[in-house]
C-alpha cells in the first residue's frame, strides 16, 4: 500500500502553513520518518525545493495529482517531536511561517541550498558544446552572474529540447573528515613479513614494526598524519602499505572544536553561602521531582550567582539530566563560559554566533548524540537538541538580546518556559536587576523568588559619587574626564589597582558638524546623520550601510569649520593617553573586538594584571569578575535616556547597576564615579543607592499610569514600502481590519511614522496596541498576515511583533 507524507514546503516566495501531500516511493518506505528532510517537486514540476515531513499517512484524502518525493536528505530525523511541536508553537505565537520557525531550530548551515544547471539531453556540435558547456554535458546557470549572451543561448538550446533546465537542492552541511589507518594483519603475520623486508626498506621496516605494535592496541584506529609525525615515514609508504594489504585507510569523522587551543583548569564546588544554600536547595528540590517551576534569583552584583547556576546544574547530571544555560550574548561573556567549562570539562557544548557555521554544526552534533549533557550558549542555543533537560538557566535575564528582533520574533525566555514545561524540569531566571515583567511575575507569586542580597565577601555594595557635568562643563571645557574621576584614577594608579571605564554608547553617535552654518551630513538612503568611523576614515550609516569620506568643507556653505563632535572610544583612549602617559590602557569595542577570540584575549591580558584601565563601550558592564577593580567609571551615564521608549529609564537603571557591580568584588573596597548631566533623574539617584525595589515601585506606578507592560500586553505592526504614503495607507487598513475584533478597553497608538521613518530608501508606519485580554485578536492578526502575503511582490512589507523590545 502506498504511503504519504505531510510536507511543510520552502518555497520562499509563496509562504504558506498548509503541508503539502507527497507520495512515498516505494523504495523510500522504510526510510522515510517524521522529522526529516526530503527534496520534493513543486509547481510545474520541474522544480525542486526542501520540505520537513510531519506527518506519515495511510490514507490520502487530498484528491489533486499527487506527487512522489524525489529523495531523503537526511539518514535519521534532525527535528526530533519535540522541536517539531515548539517549531509550530512559535509560528503561532509569532505569526511567522512554519518553514521559517523550523529553520530556525537548526543549525544555519543546515539550510537547503538551491541551485540551477542546464543538462544537454541530445547531441549538438562539438564546437557548440566547448562554448557552451566547457566541453561538458551541463553547466551551472546563474542567472546572476553569468555573461548575458551566453545565457541567451543557453535558454535557446532547451526551448529547442537539445537540454533541459534542472534544479539541485544542496546542502552546506559538511562533516569534517580525518584519514586513519588500521592493522589488517595479526601479531605473527608482521613478523613474517618483517623477516621478508629487503634490510635497506628502512621506511618499511618502521611501517611494520608499527603496525605491529598496534596489534596489541584496544584502540588500533590510528589518524594518518600522527603516523607520519611520530615514526617519521612518508604517506606515500603507507599507502604502499595499503596496496600490499598490511593496513586499511578508513575516514573518521572530527569535530571542530573552537575551544581546542584553550587550557581551562578545573575548579571544584564551593562551600555554598546560606543564602546561595537555601536557593540551591529550592531548586535542586524540583529537578529532582521534575517540578516545572519558575525561579527569579535576585542577587546583587557579586552575589554568587553563577555559583548556583553550577550547582544545581552539578545536581541535574548528578541524576543524569541535561542542562541548558543561556547567556546574553557569548561573546561578550568568556568568563562565564570559562567558569562552566571548568566545572563540567568535556561535557559542555558551546554555542554562539561567534562560531563559524562549522564549528557550530558539530557542537549541535555533539548534543544530539547525546556527548554532551551542558549547553552554554547565548539566544538560539535555546533550540539546543537536548534530551531529558533537568534545569534550564537564564542569565542577565533582563537583557534585550534574548528578543530576536527578525522573523520569527520570539523571546528566549518564553521558549524555555514551553521547554520546562514538556521536560518537567525548573528554571533559573537570575539577574541583579530583573525586567520589570519577571519582578512582577515573582511578587504575583507566579515565579518563586528567590534573593541573595549580600555580596560574597560581605563587603557593602561599592560607593557611588554622581558628579553634575552641568557645572563641570564650566571647568573642565571639553574634556571627557571630570575633575573627580581624573583624581579617582590617578589614586588607582599609585595603588597599582584596576580601573574600568564605560562610554555609553547607546543613543549615542559621534557626528560631523559645521559650526558655520549647522550642517550635519546626512545619509542619502535615511533620515539619519552619518557617523564617523576613525578605523576606515569613513562616514558610514548605521542602518544601510551607505559609505563616504569625511567631508573637508561644508557641502552646504563650503566653510572648512566643520567638526566632529561627539566622542568615541579612541578619542577617550587619546585623552586617557595625555592625561596618564604612564598607565597601560586597554580598549574593547567594536573595532578591537571584530576579530575571533580578540574579546577573550583583551580580558585575559586585563585579568593578568598586564593593564590598568580597561576602557570599553556596554560590552564591558557585565558579568566581568576582576579582583583587583576598585573603580569603575561611566563617562556619560544618561545618553539613552532622552530615547523615546518607555524602556528607557530601565535600560539605564540596569546598565549603571551592572557595570558599578565590576568593582570592589573581592578584599578591596570598591568605588564608583557617574558622570551625568541628570543627576536628579530618578533612574540615576536609585542607581546611585543600589535600590533595585524602589526603582521597580517608581517604575511600576508610572507604566501603570501610562498603560505599558506589564500591566498591558504590547503588539507593534510595522509598514515598509517605497513611498510614504504606501506605508501609511497599510497601516491605516490594518487597524480597520483589527478593530472589529477589539474591545474598547484596547488601546490603539498610531499609525505613526518610525522614530527613523526612512530607512534604505524604505518608509516606515508603525502602529501599537496596548491590551489586557483579547481574545480574537491573535486570529485576527494572522489573518493579517497570511492577507498581506500577497502583498510581498508588491514591495509592501508588514511585521507583527509581539511583545516588541525596542520601540524605536
Ligand atoms: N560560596 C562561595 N564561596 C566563595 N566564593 C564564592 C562563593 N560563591 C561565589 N564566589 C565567588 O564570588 C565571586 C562573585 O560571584 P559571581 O560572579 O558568581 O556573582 P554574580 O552574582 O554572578 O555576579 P554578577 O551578577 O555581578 O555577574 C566570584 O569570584 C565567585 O567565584
Ligand atoms: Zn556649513
Ligand atoms: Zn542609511
Amino acid at each position: 500500500m502506498t504511503q504519504f507524507a505531510k510536507i511543510i514546503v520552502d518555497v520562499p516566495t509563496m509562504q504558506t502553513d498548509q503541508p503539502y501531500t507527497y507520495s512515498i516511493p516505494e523504495l523510500l518506505t522504510h526510510q522515510i520518518e517524521i522529522g526529516m528532510r526530503v527534496v520534493v517537486p513543486f509547481g510545474n514540476g520541474k522544480r525542486l525545493v526542501q520540505g520537513f515531513v510531519i506527518e506519515i499517512i495511510d490514507n490520502n484524502q487530498f484528491d489533486g495529482d499527487v506527487k512522489a518525493i524525489q529523495s531523503v536528505v537526511d539518514l535519521k530525523p534532525v527535528v526530533n517531536t519535540e522541536l517539531l511541536d515548539l517549531s509550530a508553537w512559535i509560528a503561532n505565537e509569532t505569526f511567522s511561517f512554519r518553514i521559517t520557525a523550523l529553520q530556525m531550530v537548526l543549525p544555519s548551515v543546515m539550510r537547503a541550498t538551491y541551485k540551477k544547471r542546464i543538462q544537454l539531453i541530445d547531441e549538438i556540435d562539438e564546437s557548440l558544446q566547448d562554448k557552451l558547456f566547457q566541453g561538458n554535458d551541463s553547466i551551472e546557470f546563474d542567472s546572476e552572474h553569468m555573461d548575458a549572451e551566453l545565457m541567451k543561448e543557453l535558454l535557446q538550446l532547451t526551448k529547442a529540447g537539445k537540454a533541459e533546465l534542472i534544479y539541485e537542492v544542496g546542502n552546506k552541511a559538511k562533516f569534517k573528515m580525518q584519514l586513519s589507518i588500521q592493522p589488517e594483519l595479526g601479531f605473527e603475520a608482521y613478523e613474517d613479513i618483517k623477516n621478508g623486508l629487503r634490510k635497506n626498506a628502512k621506511q618499511q621496516h618502521l611501517l611494520v614494526n608499527y603496525l605491529q605494535s598496534l596489534t596489541e592496541n584496544e584502540n588500533n584506529l590510528i589518524p594518518q598524519k600522527q603516523v607520519v609525525k611520530e615514526i617519521g615515514i612518508t604517506t606515500a609508504t603507507i599507502t604502499s602499505g595499503e596496496k600490499n594489504g598490511w593496513l586499511k585507510k578508513i575516514e573518521t569523522e572530527v569535530y571542530r572544536d573552537p575551544y581546542k587551543d584553550t587550557v581551562i583548569e578545573s575548579t571544584g564546588m564551593q562551600k555554598l553561602t546560606p543564602d546561595q544554600d537555601i536557593a540551591v536547595t529550592a531548586v535542586d528540590e524540583a529537578i529532582k521531582n521534575e517540578i516545572n517551576k519558575t525561579f527569579l534569583l535576585q542577587g546583587v552584583t557579586g552575589s554568587g550567582k553563577t555559583e548556583v547556576y553550577l550547582q544545581t546544574i552539578a545536581k541535574a547530571l548528578e541524576l543524569g539530566k541535561t542542562a541548558l544555560m543561556l547567556v546574553p550574548e557569548i561573546a561578550l561573556t568568556p568568563q562565564m563560559v570559562k567558569r562552566v567549562k571548568s566545572r563540567f570539562g568535556d561535557l559542555v557544548a558551546v554555542l554562539h554566533s561567534g562560531l563559524s557555521d562549522g564549528e557550530r554544526y558539530d557542537e549541535w552534533r555533539r548534543i544530539e548524540r547525546k556527548e554532551a549533557q551542558v549547553v552554554v550558549g547565548a539566544r538560539s542555543a535555546v533550540f539546543a537538541p537536548l534530551d531529558n533537560i533537568g534545569i534550564i538557566i537564564v542569565d542577565e535575564e533582563h537583557e534585550s538580546s534574548y528578543k530576536q528582533e527578525e522573523t520569527p520574533r520570539y523571546h528566549a525566555r518564553d521558549i524555555v518556559l514551553w521547554r520546562s514545561q514538556r521536560h518537567h524540569c525548573p528554571v533559573i531566571l537570575g539577574s541583579a536587576t530583573p525586567s520589570l515583567e519577571s519582578r512582577a511575575r515573582a511578587q504575583k507569586g507566579v515565579y518563586e523568588w528567590l534573593q541573595l542580597p549580600q555580596r560574597i565577601n560581605g563587603q557593602p555594595m561599592p560607593e557611588v559619587t554622581l558628579v553634575d557635568m552641568r557645572e563641570e562643563m564650566k571647568n573642565t571645557g571639553e574634556s571627557n574626564f571630570s575633575e573627580p574621576l581624573r583624581n579617582e584614577i590617578t589614586k588607582r594608579l599609585e595603588k597599582k589597582e584596576q580601573t574600568v571605564l564605560m562610554l555609553n554608547r547607546r543613543g549615542f553617535s559621534s557626528f560631523v558638524m559645521c559650526r558655520d552654518c549647522g550642517f550635519v551630513l546626512p545619509c542619502p538612503n535615511c533620515d539619519t546623520s552619518l557617523t564617523l568611523h576613525m578605523d576606515t576614515h569613513t562616514m558610514k550609516c548605521h542602518y544601510c550601510g551607505h559609505e563616504e569620506g569625511i567631508p573637508k568643507i561644508c557641502p552646504n556653505c563650503h566653510s572648512r569649520k566643520i567638526r566632529y563632535y561627539g566622542t568615541g572610544t579612541q578619542k577617550v583612549e587619546e585623552e586617557l593617553k595625555t592625561l596618564y602617559p604612564e598607565a597601560r590602557i586597554l580598549r574593547m569595542d567594536v573595532d578591537t573586538t571584530r576579530k575571533k577570540g580578540a574579546h577573550e584575549k583583551i580580558l585575559a591580558k586585563f585579568g593578568a594584571k598586564e593593564a590598568d584601565i580597561l576602557l570599553g563601550t556596554q560590552m564591558i558592564a557585565k558579568g566581568l569578575d576582576f579582583p583587583d577593580v576598585t573603580l569603575v567609571g561611566v563617562l556619560n551615564a544618561d545618553t539613552a535616556l532622552s530615547l523615546p521608549d518607555f524602556r528607557s529609564s530601565e535600560r539605564t537603571f540596569q546598565l549603571l547597576t551592572q557595570v558599578s557591580g565590576r568593582a570592589g568584588r573581592a578584599d578591596k573596597e570598591g568605588q564608583v564615579v557617574v558622570q551625568t548631566f541628570n543627576p536628579d533623574h530618578y533612574a540615576i539617584q536609585y542607581a546611585k543607592h543600589h535600590d533595585y525595589e524602589s526603582f521597580y515601585r517608581k517604575e511600576m506606578a508610572i507604566r501603570h499610569m501610562e498603560n505599558y507592560p506589564p500591566y498591558y500586553y504590547t503588539i507593534q505592526l510595522t509598514a515598509s514600502y517605497t513611498d510614504e504614503a504606501g506605508a501609511a495607507k497599510k497601516m491605516l487598513e490594518a487597524v480597520q481590519f483589527l478593530k472589529p475584533a477589539l474591545s474598547d478597553k484596547a488601546i490603539i497608538l498610531g499609525p505613526t511614522p518610525k522614530s527613523i521613518m526612512r530607512v534604505n530608501n524604505r518608509f516606515y508606519y508603525q502602529v501599537v496596541i496596548k491590551y489586557k485580554s483579547e481574545e480574537q485578536l491573535k486570529e485576527r492578526l494572522r489573518e493579517l498576515m497570511t492577507k498581506s502575503q500577497a502583498e510581498v511582490r508588491k514591495g509592501l512589507r508588514l511585521t507583527i511583533d509581539s511583545e516588541p523590545v525596542n520601540f524605536i
